[in-house]
């Protein structure tokens, strides 16, 4: 992680962000080299546990990877810091929806909950996309357990790597039509986003709002990216 962002960011605007808009951004969470590296892992024989061909699953066009357990190491080590740090929001979220699920402090007592309950596969990904590949507006559910929050980083430039290829995140109030967010992100940059429902303060009290993320279709070039979902799958 370059020069340790994680630690850097204001995380209550964070919170607050996430509170507010289901998202908040995490720029410059990867250096380019670490982006470069990692992205550069997507030709491995190994290290991966499936591929997913996007357009044979009605998922969009382009192609992703899961990787395998045990993690790239600087993989592992932010999927549990991220976990550490939007536990505290995660629980809140739980609270106000009326669900019981709390989540343990460590991340690996989580983790050790989805496998007891056979979601013992391992949900880091690496997407690539190429000219036309796309990613329909979808959410990362694998299974009863679930972490309301996760993250995905952008590892190639746009501009000079790509083109197109946007991160959308559309949200859903209750009797309204759907709205629209474009998240602008450079290389290394993250985005923070709800998986799900998240609660929004109404007049009598929270109601629950639906997002889902995609990526608009690249024009030019390819673009990876690196989802950190935080819940394993069945
Ligand atoms: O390619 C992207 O930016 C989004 C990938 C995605 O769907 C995810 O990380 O869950
Ligand atoms: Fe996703």
């Amino acid at each position: 992680m370059s020069s340790d962002a994680l630690a850097g960011y204001d995380w209550s605007s964070v919170e607050a962000d996430l509170e507010s808009e289901g998202w908040a951004q995490l720029p410059g969470l990867l250096g380019p080299p670490a982006c470069r590296d990692i992205a550069s892992r997507y030709g491995d024989e190994e290290g991966f546990r499936s591929r997913v061909v996007m357009h044979r699953h009605g998922f969009g066009r382009g192609e992703y990877r899961y990787f395998a357990y045990p993690l790239p190491e600087q993989v592992e080590a932010l999927r549990a810091r991220l976990y550490g740090l939007l536990r505290p929001l995660a629980n809140g979220w739980n609270e106000r929806l009326g669900s019981g699920v709390r989540y343990p402090q460590k991340h690996a007592e989580f983790l050790a909950r989805c496998h007891a309950a056979g979601q013992a596969r391992p949900t880091p990904l690496l997407l690539r996309y190429g000219p036309g590949d796309y990613n329909r507006l979808h959410q990362d559910l694998y299974g009863e357990h679930v972490f309301p929050i996760q993250v995905a980083v952008l590892l190639s430039e746009p501009g000079s790597g790509f083109t197109g290829g946007e991160f959308v995140l559309t949200e859903q109030r209750p009797r309204m039509q759907s709205r629209a967010t474009v998240v602008p992100l450079r290389q290394g940059d993250a985005v923070a986003f709800a998986v799900n429902e998240r609660p929004v303060p109404g007049a009598r009290g929270d109601y629950r709002v639906k997002m889902r993320h995609g990526v608009s279709a690249v024009v030019s070039g390819t673009r990876y990216a690196m989802g950190i979902i935080l819940h394993d799958a069945a």
